[in-house]
């Protein structure tokens, strides 16, 4: 057990708990200096940690996972709003002991996980009987963290495409999760139709979820302080999907579409088809989509790619293996062609002029 007595103290409220080193006590005391490649950028004022968890909702008796602890300023929050169950995981093992403390202090509250929240199976860490319906209100189980910049862009896609799937952690129902994000990533999560931001992830988020952006944390709350502003994004996955389709045939389409960005759709679009047949598909596709080729990527509104995937869907199943089409292999493969056609060429004129 650490000593009491030292210079500053916090507790956390609602717990009867001896006092706590202060996280930057905690900091010094195992000398977690922030290591660059684990984009480690510590949170130190509990307002604003406090904040944070505030746009999860209530907490009260609520099971928690809450991703990246580091020395546990949000983990501190989480557990002052009452949540009677926190898993944490963390990959940086100095953390471990700094963390152990904490659940000294909140006896039998906390879990604690090294591992890398990519490849953690969640779904095995909390009980059965927490779990709703789909279409039942959320889970009182949450996930919230103040992400890792490298790690942030990754997970989403993988948490979302685990929502459509209704696995992992959405195996208990529509688990919402509270996140922090680089502002530009959390821009383009929430942007709408037509606005500057509007990307991919926008689309993909916004067809599975109601994404709310929060609020803005000034790079220099951080320490150390990146180069950016944060924004913390909270998602609740919705009821009802906008799109209906599965995850990777959206994915597909979305990307396709948003490969031209200042393009009109159709140049994109057209890349979902093998040229031989590309022009006829195409006009198929945005014809039975009811969708106006001449539009940007960024115009598309999320019911337009519903349209859109449904039609491509349909295309699918007429045309066996369009589905697994990568315009960028046949590319590869003509270039090759090329090669060869113009190495035997060469060939064929030095044996003629020796
Ligand atoms: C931005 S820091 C946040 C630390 C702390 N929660 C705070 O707010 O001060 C990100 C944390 O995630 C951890 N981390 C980085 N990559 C990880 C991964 N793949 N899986 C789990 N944790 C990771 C880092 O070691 C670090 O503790």
């Amino acid at each position: 057990m650490y000593q009491t007595g030292m210079a500053a103290t916090q507790k956390l409220s609602g717990c009867r708990l001896p006092p706590l080193p202060t996280i930057g006590e905690i900091i010094k005391l195992y000398n977690l200096k922030a290591q660059k490649q684990l984009s480690q950028n510590f949170l130190l004022d509990t307002r604003l940690t406090d904040k944070i968890v505030r746009q999860a909702g209530n907490l009260n008796n609520a099971h928690v996972c809450e991703v990246g602890p580091g020395p546990g300023g949000l983990t501190r929050s989480i557990l002052k709003a009452g949540a009677a169950d926190l898993l944490v995981v963390e990959k940086d093992m100095r953390f471990i002991p700094g963390l152990q403390l904490l659940s000294e202090a909140a006896p039998g509250r906390i879990r604690i996980a090294q591992g890398d929240i990519l490849a953690y199976k969640l779904e095995r860490r909390f009980p059965a009987n927490i779990t709703k319906t789909w279409e039942d209100d959320p889970p009182n189980l949450h996930i919230i963290g103040n992400l890792p910049f490298n790690v942030s862009t990754p997970l989403i896609i993988k948490w979302l495409e685990q929502m459509s799937n209704r696995t992992g952690i959405f195996m208990f129902g529509r688990t919402r999760l509270t996140l922090t994000f680089q502002k530009e990533v959390a821009e383009r999560l929430t942007a709408s139709t037509g606005s500057r931001q509007r990307s991919r992830l926008s689309v993909m988020a916004q067809y599975l979820t109601t994404v709310k952006s929060c609020f803005t944390i000034p790079g220099q709350a951080f320490v150390p302080k990146p180069n950016v502003d944060v924004g913390v994004v909270h998602f609740t996955p919705l009821a009802q999907p906008q799109i209906q389709q599965p995850f990777k045939l959206v994915e597909k389409i979305v990307k396709n579409a948003f490969q031209f960005r200042r393009k009109h759709c159709r140049r994109g679009l057209g890349m979902l088809f093998p040229e031989s047949q590309r022009q006829e598909l195409t006009e198929e596709l945005l014809c039975s989509a009811d969708v106006d080729p001449t539009l940007r990527p960024t115009e598309i509104s999320i019911s337009e790619f519903r349209a859109l995937a449904d039609a491509y869907s349909k295309l699918c199943n007429e045309n066996q293996g369009l589905f697994d089409y990568d315009f960028r292999e046949e590319l590869k493969f003509k270039h090759q062609v090329k090669r060869q056609s113009d190495r035997s060429n060469q060939t064929e004129l030095s044996d003629g002029n020796p």
